[in-house]
């Protein structure tokens, strides 16, 4: 029986088991089970294919992906959002390789992949799935296309991204376990929990292996999101859904369509309908700021902001810069929405805000 098979003999057993408290535990076991040899599975699958996959070197500020079924204009969009000449056909799988591109937006460059059209079973190795999984996996945005069409291709879709451990828009649930010699499993958590028992809890830890440890868990975690937090390689990756072409459509169409799918941002990559708004979109789901920095006695750079992760502090901005600059740091002083007024002396930790800019003052 092939990793499939097994899983396959597990889902219809816990298809055929119903769900309450009595067998919560067991149904817990059977998850951790599925999800251990789904890691195994894509383990596999990827040392398996060693040479063939794409290697992709990352360049910019941040990397984008596009996933969607064939023809359904990622080329003609990546074409319209980046300086990439990717070919466009009107026919299927267009796309022989990986094109990536880079689109300039306010000072950052973001790179952005367009892969291979997934198909049903990509996660499996159908298709071409181990490339979507190479780069989907280490992308910071993920944009689905849909063809406006074929929006139920988005169940297909988030399905397959699953399979290959991403977590669409999730974020990781607060669970901490800490293995010791001796003395059980022993759980605690900060708040009610609602969806697991301890019984199910220990059940899933030995499932991993563990029999003695300290579980903390301080979510209101589902069964799948405990186990989630368990295996190391889920990667929690912003996703946004993009419905194109939609051009060939009416108003009415598409409010229609949000009673399927809430949110979504419709564009047409042929007409350039809604694309400048698109790129305000990607940017915002980056999560990224730009910092201008300010020479001693000298005005900013008000041309090349330093692109960086929102939230980072002045001195995530110094050790960017130069090791000596952070080592050396004194202090800086900051203009912007981060500070109460302009040049105001910050230390080390203050947390800057888009368009800040900052004046680094260090130790001779
Ligand atoms: N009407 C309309 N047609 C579009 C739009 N975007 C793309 N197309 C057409 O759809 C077809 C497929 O577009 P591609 O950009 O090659 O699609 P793709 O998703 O890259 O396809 P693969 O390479 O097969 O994965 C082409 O004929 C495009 O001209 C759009 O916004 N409106």
């Amino acid at each position: 029986m092939d990793i499939d098979d097994k899983i396959q003999k597990i889902e219809d057993e816990i298809q055929k088991t119903p769900y309450n408290k009595a067998t919560s535990h067991h149904i817990g076991k059977l998850k951790a089970k599925i999800s251990k040899l789904k890691e195994e599975s894509l383990q596999r699958k990827s040392s398996g294919n060693k040479g063939q996959g794409f290697h992709i070197k990352k360049t910019g500020d941040s990397t984008v992906v596009l996933v969607g079924f064939p023809s359904v204009g990622k080329s003609t969009l990546l074409n319209e959002l980046t300086n990439a000449e990717s070919k466009v056909g009107s026919y299927q799988f267009t796309t022989l390789d990986i094109v990536p591109g880079v689109m300039e937006y306010r000072g950052a460059k973001i790179q952005i992949f367009d892969v291979p059209g997934i198909i049903t079973g990509a996660s499996g190795g159908k298709g071409r799935g181990k490339e979507i999984l190479s780069v989907a996996r280490t992308s910071d945005l993920i944009l689905i296309v849909l063809d406006v069409f074929n929006p139920q291709h988005l169940d297909v879709i988030l399905k397959e991204l699953r399979n290959i451990g991403i977590r669409p828009n999730e974020i990781p649930a607060d669970v901490t376990v800490r293995r010791k010699k001796l003395g059980g499993v022993n759980v605690s958590s900060t708040v009610p929990l609602t969806h697991l028992d301890q019984k199910t809890i220990r059940s899933i830890i030995n499932e991993y292996g563990m029999h003695n440890a300290d579980v903390l868990i301080r979510d209101d975690v589902t069964m799948d999101k405990f186990i989630d937090a368990l295996e190391l390689n889920r990667a929690y990756i912003p996703a946004v859904v993009l419905l194109n072409k939609v051009d060939l459509v009416n108003d009415s169409y598409l409010e229609e369509l949000k009673k399927y799918i809430p949110d979504f941002v419709p564009i047409s990559a042929e007409e350039k309908q809604n694309i400048q708004y698109l790129k305000d979109v990607i940017f915002g789901n980056l999560n990224l700021m730009r910092i201008y920095l300010k020479p001693q006695g000298k005005k900013a750079d008000m041309e090349e902001p330093l692109i960086v992760k929102s939230n980072s502090t002045v001195i995530d901005i110094a050790s960017r810069l130069h090791r000596e600059f952070a080592k050396n740091f004194r202090h800086a002083k900051v203009w912007g929405k981060s500070v109460k007024f302009p040049g105001q002396k910050v230390g080390a930790d203050h947390i800057l805000e888009d368009e800040d800019i900052v004046r680094f003052i260090i130790k001779k």
